[in-house]
């Protein structure tokens, strides 16, 4: 039997007194973010936010493995925020969608739950995907399974109610997200519960043909804004992309009764590190913003375009080397040869390892 096949399935049980200090932290931590974004100069809290956001966006599409190009997805996030970037230069559609989703729920994480929200959200993260019914609730005849493993040896860990009763499951579940704000008619008061139950009370529903995960955390962080009345300053699917399979383990066990405080203790731990993961984000930006100032002077248009990529793209992990260079810079062997070395003279790269293992670092500090 799944959780939503008991009586009494909506009623979920668990411990309050255990998640009063997660609870704590997170408003404790939300402050202490809240209170660093203010006080950094403009250019560094917009820098910070869109970092947080293009995070979000390509960690919540990469869980089920849609990557999208980090420029793409930097673009659309700049695009929904009202900055004067061009749409044309966005070559992935699908980053669109999911920025748009994002965005909006954030600015607009006060108004109600409503099916129409709903519908929007799916219908954005869809976007450049024709083999999903986007913007309505699923209506197949075939089971909602979620399986694992090759063809021929699936192992089915949950099955969502049949299509039929989604409609009715997501009426009442919207009736119970709106109820259970803060300022609703039936309050849950503590943040970490209220947002916990909110995606796994989602995810039990899985009223999607697809994106039931991405439009279960967009929900999540809605609660999460509500709790604090402003949008909140974390990326849940950064952190909970970095063990997946933690959480679909977590979400697999709960299924099976209505128990949820071993849940909801993981979803407190995971919100605490994402807010963690903010600060240092944070942190690493306005180091990266200060660095960019202090150097602009020191390079040519061709390096600090490479500077500037290895400050973005995680893909840079490895460093930077002469092949990098050129096909970023479209120049010469001998052109981004002589560069990095002229970067490396000049205290802004680091070069490790020799001949063909040449690497190049940023030197933050
Ligand atoms: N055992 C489970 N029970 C209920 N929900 C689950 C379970 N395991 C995983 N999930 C949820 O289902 C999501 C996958 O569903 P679906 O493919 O519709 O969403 P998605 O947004 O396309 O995927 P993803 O979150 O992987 O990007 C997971 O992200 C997770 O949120």
């Amino acid at each position: 039997m799944y959780n939503w096949q008991f009586d009494n399935w909506t009623q979920f049980e668990y411990d309050t007194r255990l998640f009063d200090e997660v609870d704590k932290q997170f408003h404790s931590l939300a402050g202490q973010n809240g209170g660093v974004v203010q006080l950094l100069a403009q250019d560094e809290k917009e820098a910070s936010i869109l970092t947080l956001l293009v995070k979000e966006a390509i960690k919540t599409s990469a869980i089920e493995g849609e990557l999208i190009s980090r420029e793409d997805v930097m673009s659309s996030i700049k695009i929904n925020l009202g900055y004067n970037t061009n749409i044309q230069s966005v070559k992935d559609k699908r980053s669109i969608g999911i920025a748009r989703a994002i965005v909006t729920s954030r600015e607009y994480f006060e108004q109600p739950l409503d099916e129409t929200m709903l519908f929007e959200w799916h219908k954005a993260i869809m976007l450049g995907n024709t083999s999903v019914n986007a913007g309505v609730w699923r209506s197949h005849e075939e089971p909602m399974q979620i399986v694992s493993g090759a063809i021929g040896k699936e192992i089915v860990h949950f099955e969502a109610p049949p299509s039929k009763n989604v409609p009715s499951e997501m009426k009442r579940f919207i009736q119970w997200f709106n109820e259970t704000n803060p300022k609703g008619a039936t309050p849950i008061n503590n943040a970490i519960v209220r947002a916990g139950l909110a995606h796994l009370y989602f995810e039990s529903i899985h009223p999607f043909e697809d994106g039931n995960g991405r439009v279960g955390r967009i929900i999540a962080e809605k609660a999460l804004s509500q709790h604090l009345q402003s949008p909140v300053l974390l990326s849940l699917s950064t952190t909970i992309s970095a063990d997946k399979a933690i959480y679909y383990e977590q979400l697999k066990n709960v299924q099976l009764g209505n128990n949820v405080n071993n849940w909801l203790i993981y979803f407190g731990k995971v919100v605490l590190d994402a807010q963690k993961d903010f600060f240092n984000t944070v942190q690493f930006t306005i180091k990266k913003t200060r660095f960019l100032d202090n150097i602009k002077h020191l390079v040519d248009v061709k390096q600090q375009k490479v500077i500037y990529k290895m400050l973005q793209d995680e893909t840079f992990e490895g460093g930077m080397n002469a092949r990098k260079y050129q096909s970023i810079t479209k120049t010469s062997k001998a052109t981004a040869t002589r560069d990095l070395a002229d970067l490396v003279q000049k205290n802004i790269l680091i070069q490790t390892g020799g001949g063909r293992s040449t690497s190049y670092y940023i030197c933050l500090e």
